[in-house]
């Protein structure tokens, strides 16, 4: 397993403050040991200074929350959003919301931002970052749009669609990381996890 090769790791309890599924999913893939602990914080979908900022304000704070209760413990967050003509589209809020969001993905290219955290509250650590994939939607008609909306698949995702499942479907092309657009871009967190842990040495 790659992540023996992080001195001090196997002493720490590692905590996954989010709710996605699909961050559950992906690090169980790449064989973390972990649990989950939700954060309460609600994120905020309005512009800070950028988008980058915007998502790394996010996850920063739902890391932080978790983690000034869970002082000990390797703390982990991320926050996901799509973006399209510098406007950023969280999860869709009902029927309609999601198919003005696909309708503006439809024939475009947009990015999708995720703000990753890693947090160690009992000696200050702190790692923020983000990663940006570029998606590229294919023309989709109505009756394509209406039809995706009735699979369900859009309403807890950000962009109103799941590149992992249906949604796949709507995808001509992505240019960077694949698992950054499911919610977590795995090979940034582990390098980011690398260069966090050569800080400490766990007692
Ligand atoms: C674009 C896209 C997003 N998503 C999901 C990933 C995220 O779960 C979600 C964005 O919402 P987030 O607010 O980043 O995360 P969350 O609310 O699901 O979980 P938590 O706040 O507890 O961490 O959109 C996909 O699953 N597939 C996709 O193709």
């Amino acid at each position: 397993m790659l992540f023996s090769l992080i001195e001090n790791l196997e002493r720490l309890d590692i905590v996954l403050a989010s709710v996605s599924p699909r961050r559950f999913e992906l690090l169980k893939q790449i064989g973390l040991e972990f649990k989950v602990i939700p954060s309460d914080f609600e994120e905020e979908i309005q512009h800070q200074s950028s988008i980058r900022d915007l998502v790394l304000h996010n996850a920063r704070h739902k890391g932080l929350f978790v983690a000034e209760q869970n002082p000990k413990a390797l703390v982990i967050s991320a926050d996901t959003v799509v973006a399209i003509d510098g406007q950023v589209l969280g999860k869709p809020e009902n029927e309609d919301d999601a198919f003005r969001m696909l309708q503006l993905l439809s024939g475009k290219t947009h990015q999708v931002y995720t703000g990753v955290g890693l947090f160690l509250k009992e000696y200050e650590g702190l790692k923020l970052d983000t990663v940006c994939t570029n998606v590229t939607f294919r023309p989709l008609s109505e009756e394509e749009i209406l039809a995706y909306i009735n699979t369900g698949e859009p309403f807890d995702k950000a962009g109103a669609y799941g590149i992992q499942g249906q949604g796949a479907l709507l995808v001509e092309r992505i240019e960077g990381c694949y698992y950054n657009v499911v919610g977590f871009p795995l090979t940034k967190f582990f390098l980011m996890l690398k260069e966090f842990m050569k800080h400490y040495i766990i007692g």
